[in-house]
């Protein structure tokens, strides 16, 4: 395409002026032209880079996914998109241990209909999108996160039980699932206010965090109702574990200082059994073992 309102260093000067920096890429991976990405606030001066190839930048880790998007995108013809981090620690030459964060990009990346010194090209557009990674991120966390305790929700909840009851069904890997609730939480309430409600229901979550392994999932499931998904685990084991959580948050109730109206809690429990037409009738089988637990009494674990 030519425009004839438009002189040769005119069209330099917008390539000069394109927001983003634009990179043409080689198929070995050369770097055979740069363009734009002026602002310093955004970018690093890639002018620099001009003649060399991405080996000679870059560690082998990243040359290799930066040479194999190159090649889809050649392989593809269409518009090719890819969101990839660089960080200092990526760049040779510069310590490992350097102080700059990793920037988060969005390439974009097409074809070039012509070859460059003998090679097949693409152009790559790369868009500083570390602001709205950052937000997304952010975003999904909250979207995950139960407010008042900082523990996982139901929506997190559910899909970590879909996932691992997935699992289940294809290598029969155990999970076991622990509904619990406070006992009596509308006494606490009416006796020594809503905010004393709310502490019991945070101490629990942190008995939760502290008696639990790491790829457990404990989750507020509403009100002050729980549920802790224990992957790779068998009924005998969860029952063992329960029955500390069930003696921890008596410890920790009674810190709170609420002396004859010290909370419990009651647990139910289950695991993913073979004819489970999905992970809620495991869930249903926790929910209901729960029930018989407060029917029995309260304070007590029942599977
Ligand atoms: N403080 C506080 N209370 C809550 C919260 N969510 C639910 N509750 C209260 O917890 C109580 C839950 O009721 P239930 O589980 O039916 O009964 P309970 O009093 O805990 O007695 P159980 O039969 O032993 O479960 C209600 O009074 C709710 O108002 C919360 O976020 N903060």
């Amino acid at each position: 395409m030519h425009n004839s309102a438009l002189s040769n260093d005119q069209f330099a000067a917008i390539l000069a002026a394109l927001p983003d920096p634009v990179f043409i890429l080689t198929r070995s991976g050369r770097y055979a032209a740069v363009f734009g990405g002026a602002d310093l606030r955004y970018y690093h001066d890639g002018s620099g880079l001009v003649g060399l190839s991405i080996g000679d930048v870059l560690t082998r880790e990243k040359t290799d996914f930066f040479l194999g998007e190159i090649a889809s995108a050649l392989h593809g013809g269409g518009l090719h998109i890819v969101e990839y981090t660089l960080a200092g620690s990526d760049v040779k030459g510069l310590k490992a241990e350097g102080p700059s964060q990793p920037i988060w990009f969005e390439g974009r990346v097409q074809r070039l209909a012509f070859q460059v010194a003998g090679e097949d090209a693409v152009l790559w557009v790369a868009s500083n999108i570390t602001p709205r990674h950052e937000l997304e991120t952010r975003l999904r966390a909250q979207s995950e996160t139960d407010p008042l305790t900082g523990l996982a929700n139901r929506r997190k909840l559910l899909a970590a039980m879909q996932q691992h009851f997935a699992l289940f069904s294809r290598y029969r890997t155990p999970s076991a699932i622990l509904a619990f609730d406070i006992d009596h939480l509308k006494h606490i309430n009416d006796r020594h206010g809503h905010l004393m409600g709310d502490q019991v229901i945070i101490a629990l979550a942190g008995v939760c965090r502290a008696e639990l392994r790491g790829n457990d999932v404990p989750a507020r499931f509403g009100g002050d109702e729980f549920v802790a998904l224990l992957p790779q685990t068998g009924l005998p084991s969860a029952t063992v574990i329960a029955q500390r959580l069930r003696q921890q948050a008596l410890h920790a109730f009674a810190a709170l200082g609420i002396g004859d109206a010290a909370a419990t809690i009651s647990i139910g429990i289950s695991e993913f059994a073979a004819d489970d037409a999905s992970c809620e009738s495991a869930l249903e089988r926790a929910d209901n073992a729960l029930y018989r637990a407060k029917a029995q009494g309260r304070n007590q674990v029942v599977s």
